[in-house]
């Protein structure tokens, strides 16, 4: 297999969570924001939702290199949480947390995470997701309102960081933690893997 040395990876992200857990990886890496059109029909699933903006984030910064600069893989991830069939995305207020958080306490909900792999070189590209099943306890309306004054949710998915003081009101999860927070790590070593990069 190709050394990972040998290949760069560009992550096509505004944020500090997927740098984290990247990093994570000991794999070289640099970060290119993309700032992709996240704007989606009405009727389309989560699934597809998040792989083509996954997609999409990835082709931005695609086409923003020179095509001499096209040697690395380029990585996109998008994260939506899912509560009866509702997308949610980030809140656009404190407000908007409060009632999000409203929504998602006492009961479980879903969290996917779509990623997308362009190999700049070839254009080839690979496209997948996970889902992961959050549970949260019953919180009641000082509670609520509590978690969402603290800001931690504003810019996330469904207006909670799981990784944060949202550790607090989640009881357990199914399937990858790391999907949760925005990249799932098991998926994208396997994605990378299939281009040659391995990480260990
Ligand atoms: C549910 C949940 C989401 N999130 C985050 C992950 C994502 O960064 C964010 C969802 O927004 P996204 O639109 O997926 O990503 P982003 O705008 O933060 O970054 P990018 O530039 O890559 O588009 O919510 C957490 O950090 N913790 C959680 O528990």
């Amino acid at each position: 297999m190709e050394s990972s040395a040998a290949r760069r990876i560009i992550l096509a992200s505004t944020s500090p969570r997927r740098r984290e857990l990247l990093s994570s990886l000991h794999i070289p890496f640099e970060v290119v924001p993309s700032h992709a059109d996240e704007t989606t029909p009405e009727d389309w699933s989560p699934e597809i939702i998040v792989t083509e903006l996954a997609k999409r984030k990835a082709d931005a910064v695609y086409l923003s290199l020179n095509p001499q600069d096209r040697q690395g893989v380029i990585v996109g991830s998008d994260t939506v949480v899912v509560r009866d069939h509702v997308v949610l995305g980030k809140p656009k207020d404190k407000q908007e947390a409060a009632s999000m958080i409203s929504s998602l306490q006492g009961r479980s909900h879903q969290v996917y995470t779509g990623v997308a792999c362009i190999d700049s070189l070839t254009g080839e590209t690979r496209v997948d997701y996970r889902m992961t099943v959050v549970t949260m306890k019953a919180l009641t309306e000082e509670q609520i309102e509590a978690y969402a004054a603290s800001g931690e949710g504003l810019d996330k998915a469904g207006a909670y960081g799981i990784q944060g003081l949202g550790s607090t009101i989640v009881t357990g999860i199914e399937g990858c933690y790391f999907n949760v927070v925005g990249l799932p790590l098991s998926l994208l070593a396997e994605m990378l893997a299939s281009f040659g990069i391995a990480v260990f």
